[in-house]
């Protein structure tokens, strides 16, 4: 659905973004993740428009995403709503700054309300509202028009954990049948509702891992083996097998590629070794992420 193809942008004769590239496939949650810094909003200002960038193209179904205006929803890290505007009249007021039309705002506001969780707030004013609704009611302007596509800078890290709780509810629901970029640096959050992730440090993309890969690919089994009789044992396993003693008869066994259990039993079986317990041990996204953005 969205390409984006080596794009290039300098603000003020420094790099910001080099040669970035990655899809978003139809349907897909992605996440943004990266440091302070590392060109994620500024990324987001290059696809959604606001900014230009010297090189490289960004594509919506194979046209410059310059023409589908229309079917992105943003929703910024700062959202200016007037605090004394009521949720309507604030919903009333954005849309038509984008150019809704009357009947479309009047047929459209309430159930966009409803859509997150804000139907009975509709005459409250935004000052009364907590950070979590604040943040609903940025998500109803970013979704009123109904875009394809929905692009939310740093939803959740304002807020706090009912908050958050509130708007990762919101977009796993608005996943169902919007294609999603998400900004963020809580990765556990993240985790939560990503298909896939694109890690960006000092503009550059480090890492494209998809929740496959995160489950699947970095796998690792812990296993111990009963050492009653002393001995220690001599463990040989096939060459896809990175294996390491823990500690006396407890083994972790690492590959690049998923571990099958059955295959790694039947490895073990021909080591004739009595085996006490076997785990796996999910690498999760923080580590992966750590790994991927420490400079050693
Ligand atoms: N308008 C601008 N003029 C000059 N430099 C800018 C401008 N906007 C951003 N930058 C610089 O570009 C770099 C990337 O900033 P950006 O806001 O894209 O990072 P980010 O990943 O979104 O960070 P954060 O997580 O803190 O929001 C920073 O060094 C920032 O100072």
């Amino acid at each position: 659905m969205i390409a984006i193809k080596r794009v290039n942008k300098a603000f003020r004769g420094k790099k910001i973004l080099k040669d970035i590239s990655f899809d978003i496939p139809e349907g897909e949650c992605i996440g943004l993740l990266g440091p302070n810094g590392a060109g994620k909003t500024t990324l987001i200002k290059c696809i959604t428009g606001i900014i230009n960038y010297e090189e490289g193209e960004i594509n919506f179904n194979g046209e410059n995403i310059l023409n589908f205006k229309n079917d992105i929803g943003y929703l910024s890290q700062n959202t200016d709503f007037k605090q004394w505007m009521t949720c309507e009249e604030s919903l009333r007021f954005f849309g038509s700054l984008s150019g809704l039309s009357k009947t479309y705002l009047n047929e459209n506001i309430n159930e966009v309300l409803k859509d997150v969780g804000l139907q009975d707030k509709n005459q409250y004013k935004v000052e009364e509202l907590s950070g979590g609704m604040k943040q609903r009611l940025g998500i109803a302007q970013a979704i009123l028009h109904r875009p394809k596509f929905l692009i939310l800078d740093e939803p959740v890290s304002a807020l706090d954990p009912v908050g958050r709780n509130e708007i990762k509810n919101l977009i796993k629901k608005l996943k169902e049948y919007t294609t999603v970029l998400i900004s963020t640096h809580i990765l556990d959050d993240a985790s939560e509702f990503c298909d896939r992730y694109i890690i960006i440090k000092k503009g550059e993309i480090i890492g494209n891992i998809t929740n496959q890969d995160e489950t699947v690919n970095y796998k690792q089994v812990y296993f111990q083996v009963d050492l009653s009789d002393s001995i220690k044992p001599e463990i040989n396993l096939n060459d896809s097998y990175d294996l390491q003693e823990v500690k006396a008869g407890e083994f972790l066994v690492t590959s690049r590629n998923s571990i099958k259990l059955t295959n790694l039993i039947a490895e073990l079986d021909k080591n004739n070794l009595n085996v006490n317990s076997i785990a796996y041990e999910k690498k999760d996204l923080e580590k992966i992420f750590l790994e991927l953005v420490s400079d050693v």
